[in-house]
């Protein structure tokens, strides 16, 4: 398994500074006793094995990762690899069996009810696949909802749902009801509902899967200008690579209910954990994700030192024209110092595989 350290994306400021994730050995078995299996040689059954033994299905099986704030962090997996299942977890939506999750320095497994709601009102919301907008309510209303909740005057609420209404490029609808707007728009009320308190952290689970690819690729767009914007701490389900490639920092693939890898998007390309993760990545175009680090070969003393130099991370999409335009090898740098070399023949291989690749019959 890849596992790296992330910094805090752009965008985040200090007051995120304790909006992290912690999971710990977290699991998630559903059926009789199901407590009783963790600990036992049951618990290294395969799903179908332990199912075919005890009746019991696992969800999440002893998942440990970390979130660190301002983080985007994709969730994804084949349907059944246990992502909803997760990430309800997180919040106690569903009752893990055994485990430990840390949001924002607050042990949410051991937290008491009021805690727990105080934590899902003020620090974590969730956007669905189904918005689950109140449809008697006018947008504003629907958006400044969970402020009522809180309790916050009439006046404050629908001051800060105009400001969020706005935000997300909703300004104009505020009086109109949610079957009067598109699905793309009703998500973004969705988006505004979850943003209105404020939370450190957004929780995902699909929520662009109905949408069509053009108004998937624009709310896309959006989850990177408002995370650009406010920073906020991202963990965001979904069964879609190019999506996860797109939004995440890093990516945890899941199967049966496991962690089988976690790594940044071109590491996940680059170096598939196995045949299942080879298998989600090989549509991919490799130009558009790897870096320069994945395609330079060392240096070899009869090359020039005259070409222009690149940072290692620098996508090979955008070096291309550089490279081949340039008389000379570029020098590709980390930490200030000639890690490899990129010359024509290293772009054009990823690209060539990439058009050979296209041109083959699904
Ligand atoms: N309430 C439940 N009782 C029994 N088994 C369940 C329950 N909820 C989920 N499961 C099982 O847990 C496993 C993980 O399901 P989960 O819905 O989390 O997967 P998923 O990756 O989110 O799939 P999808 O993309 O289809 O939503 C599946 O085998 C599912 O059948």
């Amino acid at each position: 398994m890849t596992t790296t350290t992330t910094q805090p994306a752009a965008g985040s400021t200090a007051s995120d500074g304790d909006a992290g994730l912690t999971v710990k050995n977290l699991w998630k078995i559903f059926g009789r006793d199901a407590d009783k299996i963790i600990g036992t040689p049951d618990a290294d059954l395969s799903r179908a094995e332990l199912k075919e033994k005890t009746g019991c299905v696992v969800g999440v099986k002893d998942v440990s990762f970390d979130v660190a704030p301002g983080e985007v962090f994709v969730v994804m997996g084949l349907s059944g690899s246990g992502k909803s299942t997760l990430v309800r977890c997180l919040t106690r939506l569903i009752e893990p069996t055994a485990g430990q999750v840390v949001i924002a320095g607050q042990d949410i497994v051991s937290a008491s009810e009021a805690q727990l709601r105080d934590v899902r009102r003020s620090q974590v919301s969730m956007v669905f696949q189904h918005f689950g907008l109140l449809p008697h309510r006018q947008v504003i209303d629907n958006v400044a909802y969970g402020l009522e909740i809180r309790g916050v005057a009439k006046k404050d609420r629908r001051a800060k749902a105009s400001e969020i209404v706005e935000l997300v490029g909703l300004k104009g609808y505020e009086r109109s009801y949610p079957d009067q707007l598109s699905g793309g728009m009703q998500q973004r009320v969705g988006l505004a509902r979850a943003l209105a308190g404020d939370p450190s952290m957004l929780l995902f689970d699909e929520p662009f899967s109905a949408l069509d690819p053009l108004i998937r690729r624009d709310m896309q767009n959006e989850v990177i200008r408002l995370h650009h914007e406010l920073g906020k701490t991202m963990v965001f389900i979904t069964h879609d690579l190019a999506e996860a490639l797109k939004l995440g920092d890093r990516i945890m693939i899941l199967r049966d209910g496991a962690i089988i890898q976690v790594g940044r998007p071109d590491e996940v390309v680059g170096a598939p954990a196995d045949e299942y993760v080879r298998d989600f990545v090989s549509d991919v175009p490799r130009s558009h994700v790897l870096t320069l680090k994945w395609v330079m070969r060392d240096p070899r003393p009869e090359d020039s030192m005259e070409g222009p130099t690149m940072p290692a991370d620098t996508i090979v999409r955008k070096a291309a024209q550089a490279v081949l335009a340039s008389a000379h090898p570029v020098r590709v740098i980390e930490d200030g110092k000639v890690v490899g070399i990129v010359d024509d023949e290293e772009i054009l291989r990823v690209v060539v595989a990439e058009e050979d690749h296209q041109e083959v019959p699904a």
